[in-house]
């Protein structure tokens, strides 16, 4: 049996501030061995599991919704069958690393830590660190959730700095240490950091979390999210990559805006490797990644957050995409 806690670290951070960049550094660390991780993904499909590089950690997903929410008892479902396996000597892990949604409010995933009597006797939260993107936090920064996720934060993590001047990210620190004032802060780029810093730093202060936010342990506590929804388009058709070049240089232009996050992998006619992309705003990236593998199935997969989004656009602009 085991004597202490098993350690939990949850990753927090607005939709693409740089969490599943971090927890890739984790996991690529001696300190991450033997983590169980679990990724949340806001939408129907699990892009970010895909994208998380592993080895020999257990990675579980959970993608019916928000963690926050509907999913509070899959966690719990998914972490004592996790147990359970490990009493049977079937996995081993010492420390949980919970990746939630950009739009996740974390305070109800601490409370099923403190309040749920199986959970509370096996694990610790270690802390709750929240990624911060320096560039497109001012546009988020009255976003309920955004708010909480700095409220809970033990560990800010002011990532992205590459990307704006040290007047601007002064001015951020300032609004966010009034925010949270008792929070360690780092500051990164590509969330790189000596994860020792962040993991067993045994920094979670309940008493702190309860001084802002008295009905953290109240079980009927709800919480709603703000108006930013989620879609997926889903094709097993090749995409011709000129056409994808073009649809992409306009969503960025014109869309940038409101396109909070965008993600996925493309099946490119001709191509041998997928190519997996990434956007926060007008920030775009995409590279040619592995090979598809003999018995995967090719097939392109996005998904677009974001406000104001008109999906049938959306969906028309894939579609040209795919046409000879
Ligand atoms: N310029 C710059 N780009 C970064 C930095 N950190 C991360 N990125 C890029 O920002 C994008 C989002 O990073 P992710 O780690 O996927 O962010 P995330 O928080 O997991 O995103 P979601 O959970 O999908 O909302 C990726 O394209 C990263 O390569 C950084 O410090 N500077």
């Amino acid at each position: 049996m085991w004597q202490n806690k098993i350690p939990v670290t949850i990753i927090t951070g607005y939709l693409g501030s740089g969490k599943t960049t971090l927890l890739n550094r984790v996991l690529a660390d001696k300190v991450g061995e033997k983590s169980a991780v679990i990724v949340n993904e806001f939408g129907d499909i699990g892009i970010d599991s895909q994208l998380v590089s592993t080895t020999e950690e257990e990675i579980i997903e959970i993608n019916k919704g928000c963690i926050c929410c509907n999913v509070r008892s899959d966690l719990i479902r998914l972490l004592t069958k996790l147990l359970k396996r490990m009493q049977r000597n079937k996995v081993y892990f010492n420390r949980v690393i919970i990746e939630t949604t950009g739009l996740a409010n974390p305070g109800p995933v601490i409370q099923t830590f403190l309040m749920d009597d199986v959970m509370a006797q096996w694990f610790k939260i270690d802390a709750v660190v929240t990624v911060l993107d320096v560039k497109h936090l001012p546009y988020h920064l009255d976003e309920p959730e955004a708010k909480e996720q700095i409220a809970f934060s033990d560990v800010l993590l002011f990532n992205k700095t590459d990307l704006v001047s040290l007047n601007k990210l002064d001015n951020l620190v300032e609004k966010v240490s009034d925010m949270n004032q008792t929070a360690k802060q780092l500051f990164s780029v590509n969330s790189e950091i000596d994860t020792k810093q962040i993991i067993d730093i045994d920094s979670f202060q309940l008493g702190q979390k309860l001084e802002l936010n008295p009905n953290l342990l109240d079980s009927h506590h709800h919480h709603h999210h703000s108006d930013v929804r989620s879609f997926v388009l889903k094709d097993d058709r090749p995409l011709h990559i000129n056409k994808v070049n073009q649809w992409f240089s306009y969503l960025v232009q014109i869309k940038g805006e409101n396109l909070f996050r965008y993600k996925g992998i493309l099946y490119i006619k001709d191509y041998k490797e997928r190519v997996v992309f990434q956007g926060v705003h007008m920030l775009f990236s995409g590279k040619q990644d592995r090979p598809w593998k003999k018995d995967e199935k090719k097939q392109s997969e996005i998904v677009f957050i974001g406000k104001d989004l008109d999906v049938e656009e959306f969906r028309k602009g894939f579609e040209y995409c795919m046409k000879e």
